[in-house]
């Protein structure tokens, strides 16, 4: 048993030792795993600790990276803010008070009244849309608020042209108190005040402006100004901003009225600034509630703080208001000329009429003005100053590039003193001219027989038209046009400027001038000849009014600002214009054809000529128009008639030249020294120089029809003056004569005897006699110069003579009771109608005033009735 006990022993022990043994390894084994945990815990943690440094490193990085981000795009957002509220707010609209001033534009900006405060220190300026855009209503703080109201104002009338903002004061509590500093725009109208009980009135006034500007101005095309504006780049309508200040309660059809004009003004350019009444919210009115520091708001930016803007200091509200009231008074800045030009010049035919326009309406829209048959002709009326010049200037442009030479032909006469048309002929300065102009007078407001000289022109031409269209059996130029077309049919537009003129005087000329006109305005209208009369003052012409028959055919009419007359008699038109626009109405100046027209600054030479030069450079051929300048003394060297005068073989009747005609060809008077009684000349009046000139210019047009020895020429100067200038004709004169006081009888007595003569002279003798009432020698030197002037003739000598007064040349030919037939020719200077009537047939006296360098000529064997001229200049 020991055995098995011992073996039970052994067995126990080697079991617990196997046990112990396992407990062992165990307990190693899980030391060893705990120390292997407690290894991997410590790395874990350390791990863990690593990690968490590493994330919170990693959320410094990107929290400090997300806070660069949000800095640099708030300071982005906030540039951008304030970039595009520049842009927003350009000039006038948004600069500070210290370096504002007002910058014009023609589209509307928003107005700054502070600064939003951004957590951040970029300045993004508050800004109101007000101009095209809504109303504003101040609330809180009243001394910030009216702050804010001035400088809303002053920023508004800064950023449009001058007049293009209009204010209407309405402040019953300090009677425009409140607005006081923007008096200067008073006088101007651009500010204008409402009484304590006109509100009413005024909220009517503006609900009728938006009415009429949407029926008429906005008509269905646009849905607002700012629409249009944006189209045509026009504003046609101020905008109107009424300021109400303190209003206090409203009746209820203000309010109602007040809501129409919140909801429809903006559309219309009719703006409302409201301080100190409640204004229920509403889409486009901004909210502004005034308060000092930060405190102040405004409803676009919800709970953002604003800083408002002091308000405008007290000497830049007057400056610009000061310049605005001057630039209004001044008028609308000029248009340019190049608007009325077409795109592509010469391309129009004028068949059947000329149509170009004269400016732009009010909405900006060309006005086209026509002449054909009807209306034919125009009148235009402008007292001085008005632009009535410029206006024609402006109506030749727009036809001279419409229509070429080929279809247009312009004829100018100006009564006024001055040389306004002379540009459009060849000056020394400029030597070009406008193509389609064939005539131009200037300086004949003492000449107003050029005035008939051009209306016999005009009516030779009528004829002309009218016989062409007889042989083609058509009635009128459109179809003459058709019948022949290679025919020169342009239509014709005279233009006679201060017309008045030429009907004043009651005498000959005015009766003819009456009459000529009103056969052309009957019957140019269906041959293409059109006139134009323009006149200060239409009113006074009696011989016009006179005629209402002529006054009928005028039915386009033109009145130019505060133009009298020229309207039918309700249209008051005129009364109201603008500086620079025309009521352009052709049907005879009733209301309903009125048509407002800015018209172009046309006068100014640098823009006249751009078109001038173009114009000229594509000119058809080379010949400038007639310039007809009552003050230039013309030059025998430069007539037509003389120079054509040549020495013939078998001379028929000489001819004598003796000055300039008032017409349109600018013919020379003239007078043929026939071998027939009475073919002698006689020069009246004492202007020494003229005389002498034009004797001259007699003895020098004979010697061009003459070979050197095929006349004889004697002068005989009885008067030291005229010495100078007979010496120098002598001088020009192949074998002349020299005979003076001392010997006239020699040449006398020879005359005399060769006038007796039996046989006629084998060539003609001319005695050019200088103070023919001073001849020496008594009885028997009057005889025998009577004998000369009676007898001569017949023989071939002539007397071309000057006697220092009518009655003195009645002595020579025997006093009162003698005959006058020896002058068959006569011209007179400084004598009057009366004292030449026994030198003119029947009882009448030639009407006719004497004045410098004109004179009046008559030729018994050829005129009906005497005719002025001009004697050539003593020099040619
Ligand atoms: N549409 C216009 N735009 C700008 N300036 C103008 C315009 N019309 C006229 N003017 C200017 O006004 C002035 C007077 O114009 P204009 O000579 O045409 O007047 P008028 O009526 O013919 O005067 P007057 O009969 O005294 O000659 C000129 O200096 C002219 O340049």
């Amino acid at each position: 048993m020991p055995d098995s006990t011992s073996q039970q022993v052994m067995d126990i022990r080697a079991g617990l030792s196997h046990a112990l043994g396992a407990a062992s390894t165990a307990l190693d084994a899980a030391r060893a795993g705990y120390t292997r945990a407690v290894d991997r815990l410590r790395r874990v943690t350390e791990a863990a600790e690593a990690r968490r440094h590493k994330v919170a490193a990693a959320r410094d990085t990107r929290l400090a990276e997300i806070d660069q981000q949000h800095k640099t795009d708030l300071a982005a957002y906030a540039e951008a803010a304030a970039a595009a509220a520049d842009r927003a707010a350009p000039g006038a609209a948004g600069d500070p008070w210290d370096d504002w001033q007002p910058t014009p534009h023609d589209q509307a900006a928003e107005l700054r009244i502070g600064r939003l405060l951004l957590p951040h220190p970029e300045d993004v300026p508050a800004l109101v849309p007000l101009l095209d855009r809504g109303h504003v209503v101040v609330r809180g703080d009243r001394a910030t608020g009216d702050e804010v109201v001035a400088g809303l104002l002053l920023r508004a009338l800064g950023t449009a042209p001058p007049g293009g903002v209009q204010i209407i004061g309405y402040d019953p509590e300090h009677l425009g108190g409140g607005l006081a500093r923007f008096a200067p725009l008073a006088p101007a109208n651009v500010l204008t005040f409402v009484g304590p009980g006109g509100l009413g009135a005024l909220l009517d006034d503006l609900t009728g402006q938006v009415r009429r500007i949407n029926e008429t101005v906005l008509a269905g095309e646009y849905s607002s100004l700012r629409e249009l504006n944006l189209a045509t780049h026009r504003r046609p309508e101020p905008w109107r901003i009424a300021v109400l200040l303190g209003v206090g309660e409203l009746s209820r059809a203000e309010q109602a009225h007040l809501q129409r004009l919140l909801r429809t003004g903006a559309a219309c350019g009719v703006h409302l600034v409201i301080q100190g009444m409640p204004v229920p919210a509403g889409e486009g009115i901004e909210f502004i509630t005034a308060a000092p520091g930060d405190r102040a708001r405004m409803s676009s930016a919800g709970s953002l703080p604003v800083r408002l803007d002091p308000g405008p200091p007290q000497p830049v509200v007057a400056a610009a208001c000061r310049r605005i009231a001057e630039a209004v008074a001044a008028g609308p800045a000029p248009v340019a000329l190049d608007s009325l030009l077409p795109q592509v010049e010469w391309q129009e035919t004028s068949a059947t009429g000329l149509t170009a326009p004269l400016g732009d309406s009010p909405l900006g829209v060309p006005v086209p003005v026509t002449l054909s048959d009807y209306p034919p002709h125009a009148l235009i009326a402008g007292p001085s100053g008005t632009g009535k010049t410029n206006l024609i200037y402006a109506w030749m442009g727009a036809l001279a590039a419409r229509y070429s030479p080929a279809e247009l032909a312009f004829y100018l006469l100006d009564f006024k003193e001055g040389v306004s048309f002379a540009r459009f002929a060849p000056g020394r300065r400029d030597q070009t001219w406008l193509p389609h102009v064939r005539l131009v007078g200037v300086n004949v407001n003492t000449d107003r027989e050029f005035g008939l000289a051009l209306l016999r022109f005009l009516g030779e031409e009528l004829r002309r038209r009218a016989d062409a269209a007889k042989q083609h059996e058509v009635t009128n130029l459109a179809e003459l046009r058709a019948e022949d077309p290679e025919g020169s049919w342009p239509r014709i537009v005279a233009v006679i400027d201060e017309f008045q003129v030429l009907l004043s005087g009651r005498d000959a000329v005015e009766k003819e001038a009456v009459d000529l006109l009103e056969d052309l305005a009957r019957r140019g209208r269906s041959q293409g000849i059109h006139l134009i009369l323009a006149s200060q003052d239409v009113s006074g012409i009696e011989a016009l009014w006179g005629r209402p028959a002529l006054v009928a055919q005028f039915s386009l009419r033109i009145a130019l600002p505060r133009a009298r007359r020229v309207l039918a008699e309700q249209n008051t038109a005129a009364e109201s214009l603008p500086r620079y626009h025309a009521v352009v109405n052709a049907d005879s100046g009733a209301v309903e054809a009125n048509r407002v027209v800015r018209v172009p600054a046309a006068g100014d030479r640098e823009r006249w000529n751009a078109l001038q030069h173009r114009l000229w450079r594509r000119r058809p051929d080379d010949h400038p128009p007639r310039l007809f300048d009552g003050d230039v003394v013309p030059r025998l060297a430069d007539s037509p008639d003389f120079r054509r005068l040549t020495p013939a073989e078998q001379m028929p009747a000489p001819v004598v030249l003796l000055g300039e005609t008032i017409d349109v060809e600018a013919r020379s008077a003239r007078t043929v020294l026939r071998r027939a009684p009475g073919r002698n000349l006689a020069v009246l009046g004492t202007r020494t120089e003229e005389a002498c000139a034009i004797i001259a210019t007699a003895a020098l047009s004979l010697a061009a029809q003459f070979p050197p020895e095929g006349a004889r020429y004697s002068i005989l100067c009885l008067d030291p003056d005229a010495r100078p200038a007979a010496a120098a004709l002598c001088a020009q004169l192949p074998e002349c004569g020299w005979y003076e006081h001392d010997n006239a009888d020699w040449v006398l007595e020879d005359a005399a005897a060769e006038s007796e003569a039996s046989w006629p002279a084998d060539r003609p003798h001319f005695l050019l006699i200088y103070a023919a009432d001073a001849l020496p020698g008594g009885k028997s030197a009057a005889d025998q110069l009577r004998t000369i002037l009676r007898q001569g003739p017949e023989r071939r000598i002539h007397v071309l003579g000057w006697w220092r007064g009518a009655a003195l040349l009645r002595d020579a030919l025997g006093g009162p009771a003698s005959r006058t037939d020896p002058i068959g020719s006569w011209v007179a200077l400084d004598v009057h109608g009366s004292e030449l009537s026994p030198f003119y047939p029947g009882t009448t006296t030639p009407s006719w005033y004497p004045r410098p360098w004109r004179a009046l000529h008559f030729d018994r064997s050829v005129h009906r009735g005497a005719e002025v001229i001009i004697p050539y200049g003593a020099g040619s």
